[in-house]
């Protein structure tokens, strides 16, 4: 059986004067109704335009098509955190220097490189840039992105406080688990994998795992690759690319936040079987842009006592983001989803 993952449209939380309150509620439960079956949707009318899309991805494909020698000019560190700056692979054949590359030395890693980028505001974790002269405007443009998508954030989160009526002072709560400050925004490159490769060793591009911010925001370029599983059937679904669409899913902050009426979302970059792969050229290289919108590091996130009852006892203990967090992502770092 083929499912496809519910679109939800919330231009009428981007386009406020031509739609009523009665569209947003609407819009709203419609995001809410998707996010409590499967725990992601795909969402249009979210307020970043095509023309803006494809400029990120024209930027992707600059940092990604620079010879590895010049991207490790921003190499990420070694281990979890800071979580800036290039981590990757060299396509030359040399083999990369680990301390270079922080994540250089796992197996999987031929098969993705990324590129983190945080506020320039953020006190705790700072940037890791290319000199400006190996790509030039990068540092700006990528300021400049991530601010943006900061912005779109506060899209869905509207409509998901919209959607399940939160009170006000719920409605803060909510609020608190995205900060302009301490998101995170990814630019991600999966290279073409062979068919010799595909009949080899190569088992996924991105192995399956959560998030463990607040929600992601995913852009996807036309090639096919992103699944999340169904929280019901535990059966993976395709998001297929699709236009003007972004994908979100939920994180393990906003799973707590809302005593997993909300699940956040397990999901993995699978490649196709080799059978599947039409010639010997096996399948093309992706590429995708991740945001990651999370609390203030410091912010405890607390279940909202209304989705607590004694037939549904609460799930989770109130955790500080920066200590679920350290945890987490070292254990990420360890089995290579970062
Ligand atoms: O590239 C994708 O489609 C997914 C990326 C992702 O899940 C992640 O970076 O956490
Ligand atoms: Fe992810």
């Amino acid at each position: 059986m083929t499912f496809t993952i519910p679109t939800v449209d919330l231009t009428a939380f981007t386009a406020i004067s031509t739609h009523s309150d009665a569209d947003r509620v609407r819009a709203g439960q419609a995001l809410v109704a998707a996010l409590h079956r499967y725990g992601f949707a795909k969402v249009t009318g979210h307020g970043f335009a095509k023309d803006e899309v494809d400029q990120a991805f024209g930027w992707n494909q600059k940092l990604f098509d620079l010879p590895f020698a010049d991207k490790v000019k921003a190499p990420h560190p070694p281990g979890p955190f800071p979580h800036r700056g290039y981590s990757g692979i060299d396509q030359s054949g040399a083999p990369p220097s680990a301390d270079a590359v922080g994540n250089s030395s796992r197996k999987i890693s031929g098969l993705r490189e990324s590129y983190e980028v945080g506020s320039e505001d953020d006190d705790q974790q700072q940037n890791i840039w290319l000199p400006e002269e190996t790509l030039p405007g990068f540092r700006n443009y990528a300021t400049s992105l991530y601010e943006k998508l900061a912005g779109v954030g506060s899209v869905p989160l509207n409509a998901i406080g919209v959607g399940l009526g939160l009170d006000e002072k719920e409605r803060d709560a909510l609020e608190q688990l995205a900060s302009h400050r301490y998101s995170q925004l990814r630019f991600l490159h999966y290279p073409a994998v062979s068919k010799a490769r595909l009949q080899s060793d190569v088992f996924a591009r991105l192995p399956a795992h959560n998030d463990w911010g607040s929600f992601t925001m995913l852009f996807q370029d036309e090639n096919d690759g992103l699944e999340l599983r169904d929280p019901q059937t535990q059966e993976f679904i395709h998001a297929e690319p699709e236009e003007g669409t972004l994908v979100l899913n939920i994180g393990d902050m906003l799973g707590r936040f809302t005593n997993d009426y909300f699940k956040s979302a397990v999901h993995q970059v699978a490649v196709p079987s080799p059978d599947t792969a039409a010639d010997e050229r096996g399948i093309p290289a992706r590429r995708s842009i991740a945001f990651f919108v999370g609390p203030v590091p410091s912010h405890t996130v607390a279940t909202l006592p209304r989705f607590v009852s004694s037939d549904n006892p609460g799930r989770y203990d109130p955790v500080r983001f920066d200590e679920y967090g350290a945890v987490v992502s070292k254990y990420h770092y360890q089995v290579g989803n970062i």
